[in-house]
């Protein structure tokens, strides 16, 4: 008996009851995809037409959207458990989300950035610059990652200066050239930044480093999150803590901050990460949990606002279903969801606040649905119901 926990990052399936609060009314990052592919506005040279998932509308993706859009389809017949989750966390970041979904809901404010220019206090960037020992900074603003590398890549060549920019969310991100500011320089500044901001209550600092040159860069697998502890003992814990195996495939042991991650797996791209939870599978033990972090629907497709690559990752990642399905034992559960929204049609590049899928399946779990849950955290008892551990100081289970 295992458990297998696969989040497909950002894959909101409507706006939350409480979007408004968040300006995020109407955002809908599965639906608007659906809409745009049946138009034919999610064609590339890879894909085209109406999306075809074939293995997830068996399970009850499509079933799940449709009940919350207030468009229950008519006799469905579904092979999994399926519904939605709202997000009790204040904040609609990937830390918060996978918190909650592991038991421990943020109920407390994060620290925020401003949305002037510059973003930072100047306290703050004066600290990193002496601490550092930089010749500067440059940004200090909010962006998208790729952007600012863009507009700003030629300038840090040349001068060595560091890009520090921020988000929607609680983050200190730094964008470094991985060969002239150099890979190991750019941890230690992160590492110097991550002091520097806790008093600020950040969530995270995010190393990303980048390579080339000429206003032609790209980012590489080496970025880094250095994200605080989660507030209190979540599944993660009471798994390690008793005894269980914990594999942590992809961000899972950064979100964490590397608390009861146990073995963690990295790997470069959705279908490595695939490969990576598959192999884990077969060595995974009894009471185990896998966890997957699946994060190019997010940095790669959500935020780059690329809906024919959200698309495509969405196929590609049905089309792994039935290897994953043929990898079960009898009595292992799997359950796939999401940690926020990240709408690919909607405006700007940040998160948007949605409803998480909660797709559950296993040879011997029961299909039907689930309806609207009130909060992530109900994954984290379901799985520890499941994998017989006391239950967790939130959340209610699904599997019964
Ligand atoms: O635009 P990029 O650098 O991908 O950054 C995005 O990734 C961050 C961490 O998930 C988010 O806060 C958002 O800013
Ligand atoms: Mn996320
Ligand atoms: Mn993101």
């Amino acid at each position: 008996m295992r458990a297998v926990l696969i989040v497909l990052d950002s894959f909101g399936l409507g706006a939350a009851r409480d979007a408004e609060a968040f300006g995020d009314v109407g955002a809908d990052t599965f639906g608007h995809i659906i809409e745009a592919a049946a138009a034919g506005r999610a064609d590339s040279p890879e894909r085209s037409g109406p999306l075809n998932l074939p293995n997830l509308t068996k399970l009850g993706l499509f079933a799940a959207h449709g009940d919350y859009a207030g468009q229950p389809s008519e006799g469905g017949k579904f092979e999994g458990l399926y519904g939605v989750a709202q997000e009790l966390s204040k904040g609609k970041d990937t830390p918060s989300g996978h918190w909650e979904m592991a038991g421990v809901p943020v109920l407390f404010d994060w620290g925020y950035f401003p949305k002037t220019v510059p973003c930072f206090p100047k306290d703050l960037t004066d600290a990193l610059i002496d601490r550092g020992n930089l010749p500067g900074i440059l940004g200090s603003c909010h962006a998208s990652g790729t952007e600012i590398i863009e507009r700003l890549g030629d300038e840090h060549m040349k001068t060595g200066k560091p890009i520090i920019y921020t988000s929607a969310d609680s983050v200190f991100q730094i964008a470094a050239h991985e060969e002239t500011f150099g890979l190991d320089r750019l941890y230690a500044l992160c590492d110097i930044a991550r002091e520097l901001v806790d008093p600020l209550g950040i969530g995270r600092v995010i190393a990303r480093p980048f390579v080339g040159d000429n206003g032609e860069f790209t980012r590489t697998s080496n970025r880094k999150d250095l994200a605080v502890l989660p507030p209190s003992l979540t599944l993660l814990d009471k798994l390690s803590k008793s005894g269980h195996q914990v594999i942590s495939i992809g961000k899972i042991g950064d979100i964490f901050a590397h608390q009861g991650t146990g073995e963690i797996v990295k790997a470069a791209g959705n279908m490595a990460l695939m490969d990576a939870t598959l192999e884990a599978m077969k060595r995974a033990e009894d009471g185990s949990l896998i966890f997957t972090n699946l994060v190019d629907f997010d940095q790669s497709f959500g935020h780059r606002r690329n809906i024919a690559g959200y698309a495509q990752a969405l196929e590609e990642f049905d089309a792994r279903l039935p290897e994953l399905r043929a990898s079960l034992k009898r009595g292992d559960l799997v359950i796939l969801t999401a940690d926020h929204g990240c709408d690919p049609t909607w405006p700007g590049t940040d998160h948007t606040r949605e409803v998480v899928p909660i797709i559950a399946f296993g040879p011997e779990i029961p299909a039907g649905p689930i309806g609207e849950r009130e909060t992530f955290a109900d994954i984290g008892q379901s799985i520890a119901e499941h994998l017989g551990l006391t239950p967790l100081d939130n959340g209610t289970g699904f599997l019964n």
